[in-house]
């Protein structure tokens, strides 16, 4: 590490140090005071990103659904291929947990980098104790490279926006394997949002979000067709699948009746028991604090009615 002044600021980037069972115990021997900061993304897209990556120095190497299952048929995923174990995120905070509180760390979304990168710079500089230089008006969204990118300043007379390697088109995977990923990763998901205190809603930047701000809005967006009624275990069982504050859940099909904001929603209720259909698959939906609903794609589970 360069020598720093007592108003300086050292920033160091090693993306594998997040995963590297070392590094905690060295850094804090370093400095117990470093802030620690990670961007996390969907783990899914993360993997194939990751595979993408590999794909384009290595193209031999061997298909993206034959590396990331010891046994396809079985749903055994290979947590020893590094691009699906660094998704684990749970683990991996566990070991950072023993040495840092988590209030030292700082957890970056890599979805919001994209869709509201001033928002998470102000954060970003919030947990550094620094001013919030970084804001807006440093920002423009490059439609073709698909990111934002940084406006000319004074100090640089270019725009700059990431480089070719960034942003390369992901390869196709099948579907099927998407799906079989996304239920691997919930539980490890649900832990590292209950961990940290926050949901991120690792689901696509590209889903719609629908704005339901009423009863009616809701039933508006999803229709009634059905009724029926879905219990939840508690909240803290891993089989209810977790929910989090300020989080609410709702199902689709059918269409949305209930959403409502709340920290401990246990049970979705949808029209008279009498005329309750043949279970079909229930789709979660996140709820949030303005009553914004969006379509988890991670969300699909099996209910008991
Ligand atoms: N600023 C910012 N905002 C949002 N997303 C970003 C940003 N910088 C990098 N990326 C994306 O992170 C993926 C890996 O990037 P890197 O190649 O820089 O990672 S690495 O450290 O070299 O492994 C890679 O993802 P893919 O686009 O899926 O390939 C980058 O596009």
């Amino acid at each position: 590490m360069p020598r720093t002044l007592e108003s300086q600021i050292t920033l160091e980037k090693t993306p594998s140090y997040f995963v590297t069972q070392e590094a905690p115990r060295r850094i804090f021997n370093m400095s117990r005071d470093t802030k620690l900061i990670v961007v996390v993304r969907n783990p899914v897209t993360r993997a194939i990103s990751d595979y993408t990556q590999t794909l384009s120095k290595k193209p031999d190497i061997p298909t993206f659904e034959g590396l990331s299952f010891r046994n396809r048929t079985l749903g055994l995923v290979d947590v020893s291929w590094n691009a699906i174990r660094i998704g684990m995120y749970a683990l991996h905070l566990e070991s950072w947990l023993r040495y840092f509180p988590l209030a030292q760390i700082h957890f970056v979304s890599g979805e919001r980098l994209i869709t509201d990168p001033a928002g998470e710079m102000g954060r970003v500089q919030d947990f550094l104790g620094i001013k919030r230089l970084i804001t807006d008006k440093h920002f423009y969204f490059n439609k073709t490279k698909g990111f934002p990118c940084l406006k000319k300043t004074e100090s640089s007379l270019l725009p700059r926006c990431l480089g070719k390697s960034k942003g390369r088109t992901h390869v196709q995977i099948d579907p099927e394997v998407i799906d079989q990923l996304r239920e691997f990763y919930r539980p490890y998901n649900i832990k590292f949002y209950e961990t940290v205190g926050q949901d991120f809603r690792f689901s696509s930047v590209k889903n719609p979000v629908f704005k339901a701000r009423s009863r009616s809005n809701a039933e508006k967006a999803f229709p009634p067709v059905m009724h029926g009624r879905v219990d939840f275990p508690a909240l803290n069982s891993s089989s209810a699948h977790g929910f989090f504050p300020p989080v609410a859940i709702a199902h689709l099909p059918p269409p949305l009746l209930e959403c409502s904001v709340s920290h401990r929603a246990t049970s979705v209720t949808w029209g008279p028991q009498s005329s309750l259909p043949t279970l079909p698959t229930l789709h979660l939906l996140f709820c949030d604090s303005d009553l914004n609903l969006v379509p988890s794609d991670n969300g699909v589970i099996s209910g008991t009615i």
